[in-house]
């Protein structure tokens, strides 16, 4: 059944060529994957077909080519480029999601990931439709004026057919972007529209000088170290995978040393006490079973172009090789696909954390379940990101830093009862001691705490109606997402 299912949608997309997103011989396309979880997940409702299908499909894809003009051994001419912009679902406006930089980039590909910005987006609460772009490029190809001219251009297409604005889609960093490339988008954006108050709003992950957020950097690999702790912390979890509670002294292994990558593995180490042991990169992987030093391994790739010869660490040339080497918890963090029919039954892990979005493909995430891993879901495991650049975008909304008004108010407060407490007792409380108690909370403490608050409460909700159902996490994460989505449009109706 599910065989013929792959079959007729694959024949179906056959004859679209540049369609598909990265093809993996005898597996549904990325897109094709989603529906099938969705379709699973559907079953454990009892919502009616027509609706399904409605929150299912993809309502817009916007997909443009326009010329740049580049200069290459001398010569200069103009060099097409390729870029697309999906949006899944209005039924909450603005529209969310990145932009990524890279030459997989399809329509396809921004479907299913925007897709998976509608049911994310849901699952933690957050009120936003689902949306994703892509421009089909390597950035590593690129100087830093050309990319800037690509994102500029890319930005006026999108004004221009009115897929941008804080009110209408809001973008945001993924693969291959990050803050310079949100500068330039609202700059472009602000320069077409200086009579929006509320400009700044129209992207997220922004600098902070350009009104971005503190901890919005931080945040999807905050948000799955949240993710993976509250799943490590079930006895029965710990159980069913032969580990111990918690994150302590657990293996790590990190595909992509990017932004996600990077963040999540210093806050395993940092906060999570636990050992990051393996990390990959395109063009290389290293591995040292005592444990990596994240941040020099950092330093290292920026001063190197690459991980491999780091001192003290094994080299693992095909980076996908990492992935099977020993080790409790991976941490895919790159791009989709990596875990698929050939890789996944290699894997050591028992636990994975999808810090990417679409990391396993369907046959991956088969195999994995079927060798009794817990996997922490991409919808619910890399949330953070989006959540937080919720949090950017009210900020920018309401034209204040979170904490300004009452930093200092709650200081004052907190001082009179210390003192007052020291008084009544008779006994000082160390310097220290004061400080920590007195110290009110700034833009990153309220971050960081809304941030920890909503993966926390997501995953009880989650672990509810895995319990209930006795079902994967991820099916349970998507059971509660089209369930929310569903009720937004049973509550009011359709209209017109
Ligand atoms: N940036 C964000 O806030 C969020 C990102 N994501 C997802 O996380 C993933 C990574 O995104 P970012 O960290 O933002 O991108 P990034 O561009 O900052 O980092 C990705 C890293 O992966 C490396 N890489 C490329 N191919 C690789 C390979 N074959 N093996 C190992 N490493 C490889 C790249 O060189 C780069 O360093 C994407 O799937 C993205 O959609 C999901 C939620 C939010
Ligand atoms: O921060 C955002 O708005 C979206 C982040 C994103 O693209 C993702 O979660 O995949």
């Amino acid at each position: 059944m599910l065989s013929n299912l792959i079959t007729l949608k694959k024949s179906t997309f056959s004859s679209l060529g540049r369609y598909f997103s990265i093809k993996l011989p005898d597996e549904p396309s990325f897109l094709e994957q989603v529906g099938l979880y969705f379709d699973q997940a559907a079953k454990y409702t009892d919502l009616p077909q027509g609706l399904l299908k409605y929150i299912k499909g993809c309502n817009v894809v916007l997909s443009v080519k326009f010329p740049i003009e580049l200069t290459r051994n001398g010569k200069s001419d103009l060099h097409v480029v390729e870029a697309f912009r999906a949006q899944h679902s209005h039924h909450k406006l603005p529209t969310k999601g990145g932009i990524r930089y890279s030459e997989d980039v399809c329509q396809n590909e921004v479907e299913a990931l925007a897709s998976l910005m509608t049911f994310k987006c849901a699952c933690v609460d957050v009120p936003f439709g689902g949306g994703k772009g892509g421009i089909k490029i390597n950035h590593r190809k690129f100087t830093e004026e050309e990319l800037q001219r690509i994102t500029r251009r890319f930005t006026v297409e999108l004004l221009q057919k009115k897929f941008i604005g804080p009110a209408i889609d809001v973008p945001a960093p993924d693969y291959g972007t990050g803050p310079r490339e949100m500068g330039w988008i609202m700059n472009t954006y602000t320069a077409y529209n200086p009579d929006d108050i509320n400009g700044h709003g129209v992207v997220t992950g922004k600098g902070i000088r350009q009104g971005g957020i503190r901890g919005r950097a931080q945040a999807t690999g905050l948000g799955l170290y949240f993710a993976v702790r509250e799943t490590m912390k079930l006895e029965k979890n710990a159980k069913s995978i032969g580990l111990s509670v918690g994150l302590k002294d657990k293996k790590v292994i990190v595909t992509g040393l990017g932004n996600v990558g990077y963040w999540a593995a210093h806050f395993f180490n940092d906060l999570g006490k636990s050992k990051v042991v393996g990390v990959s990169e395109w063009n290389g992987a290293v591995y040292n079973p005592d444990g990596l030093d994240v941040e020099a391994l950092l330093k290292y790739k920026q001063e190197h172009g690459t991980l491999l010869n780091f001192p003290g660490a094994q080299n693992i040339p095909n980076p996908e090789d990492i992935m099977s080497m020993d080790c409790d918890i991976l941490l895919p963090c790159a791009l989709e696909a990596q875990i698929n029919k050939t890789t996944a039954p290699k894997i050591k892990a028992k636990v994975i954390g999808e810090g990417a979005n679409g990391p396993c493909t369907f046959e991956g995430d088969r195999i994995l379940n079927e060798k009794g891993c817990i996997i922490v879901p991409d919808l619910y495991a890399n949330a953070g990101g989006v959540t937080v650049s919720y949090f950017e975008w009210l900020k920018n909304l309401s034209h204040v830093r979170f904490g300004r008004m009452t930093k200092k108010y709650e200081e004052n407060s907190k001082s009179i009862l210390v003192d007052k407490l020291e008084t009544k007792f008779g006994k000082k409380f160390t310097d220290r001691e004061k400080k920590l108690i007195v110290q009110g909370a700034g833009e990153e403490d309220l971050v960081n705490s809304g941030l920890e608050s909503t993966m926390v409460d997501s995953f009880k909700q989650i672990e509810e109606i895995k319990n209930t159902q006795k079902i994967s996490y991820r099916m349970a994460a998507y059971i509660l997402s089209i369930k929310k989505i569903a009720l937004s449009y049973t509550d009011v109706g359709l209209w017109p």
